[in-house]
């Protein structure tokens, strides 16, 4: 078997408050294969933005990484040094997130930062990085790519930045791209170009993508794999078709239910009832035991396996991914 691309293995992530220890990851695992489209979905506070921070240590403080293993390509990400770390986020894995200010300096021109990083990213010239600039910020469909170099962030609309923080990504050539939510902070039919142009590049370059997103909609027009998350742990893993057609835990099956149906427009959007659980105290046995349609008394005591994010799997006691 060919060495995975990204291997997280049993992640813990807490974050020490005042007011206790949240534990935010309690023990994720997830394999991500070269080439391979992987989403990450589940509901706000399931810890799917601190599993991105975690891959590329940026957890927020006061969190940090309290047990598990990251690896990228073979190599040990937790026990780089800092220096090494700013590597693999320059050139390594890069993230596209939901604002796109995040990554763009309101200060300077986009020329001057797509330049430099990409230039300091590739150890390129001004003149090679500029052309790179060029060649991407086309690939996204930028009208004249040119006069986009010389303006600056607030000159661009939303959806003109997150374009041009998308082609700064891309222009990275790095083996891995992490995308946070990366359209939710635009309206809804810019987010649909952005979403077509990003899918395109993808799949031409064949890039390996960690998408993370609650709308599982969206991850099965892009996706090939799917891990859905609750409560700090993968609880199913398994390609766009297993979750969609032969979903186990009852969690998918309950996210599935979410999704807006053309079909169904005049039915009330479904929630899934009940709340997330609270990470400083989450439930015993099963995490999603309290909110489980088909809880049994033995899921409050148990906690179930964990899926290793090799195959279709489910982390639940009742039902099994290979019967469905
Ligand atoms: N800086 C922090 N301090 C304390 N707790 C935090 C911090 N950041 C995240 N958490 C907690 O970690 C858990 C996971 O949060 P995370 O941001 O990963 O959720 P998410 O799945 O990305 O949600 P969303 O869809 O809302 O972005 C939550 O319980 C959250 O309250
Ligand atoms: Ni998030």
């Amino acid at each position: 078997m060919t060495q995975p691309l990204l291997e997280i293995d049993d992640l813990h992530t807490n974050f020490d408050t005042n007011s206790g220890t949240v534990n935010a990851l309690r023990g994720v695992n997830l394999t991500i294969n070269e080439g391979e489209r992987v989403g990450l979905v589940g509901e706000s506070g399931s810890g799917k933005s601190v599993t991105a921070q975690s891959i590329l240590r940026l957890v927020d403080s006061p969190g940090r990484i309290a047990d598990g293993s990251i690896t990228l390509n073979g190599r040990d990400l937790l026990s780089l040094s800092e220096s090494g770390m700013q590597n693999v986020r320059g050139r390594d894995i890069t993230m596209i997130f939901q604002d796109p200010s995040t990554s763009l300096d309101p200060v300077y021109s986009i020329r001057s930062q797509m330049i430099e990083t990409i230039g300091h990213n590739r150890n390129m010239s001004d003149a090679e990085a500029e052309s790179v600039a060029i060649e991407y910020l086309e690939r996204v469909d930028m009208p004249n790519p040119e006069r986009i170099l010389d303006s600056y962030p607030h000159e661009l609309s939303g959806g003109m930045k997150q374009r041009v923080s998308i082609a700064m990504a891309l222009g990275f050539d790095p083996d891995l791209i992490i995308a946070d939510e990366p359209t939710t902070a635009l309206d809804v039919t810019v987010q649909k170009k952005v979403m077509e142009i990003f899918k395109d590049i993808v799949e031409e370059e064949d890039l390996s993508v960690l998408w993370i997103t609650h709308n599982l909609g969206v991850v099965a027009e892009f996706c090939d794999k799917i891990a859905v998350i609750y409560a700090g742990e993968v609880v199913e893993y398994g390609s766009v078709y297993d979750i969609f057609d032969r979903p186990a835990h009852p969690y998918t099956r309950e996210l599935l239910q979410t999704i807006p149906n053309i079909e169904r427009a005049d039915e009330e959007l479904r929630v899934i009832e009940g709340t997330v659980p609270n990470m400083r105290d989450p439930p015993s046995g099963c995490a999603f035991h309290p909110r489980c349609p088909d809880a049994e008394p033995r899921c409050e005591t148990t906690r179930p396996d964990r899926v290793d994010g090799r195959e279709h799997q489910a982390s639940c006691l009742v039902h099994d991914a290979e019967d469905q």
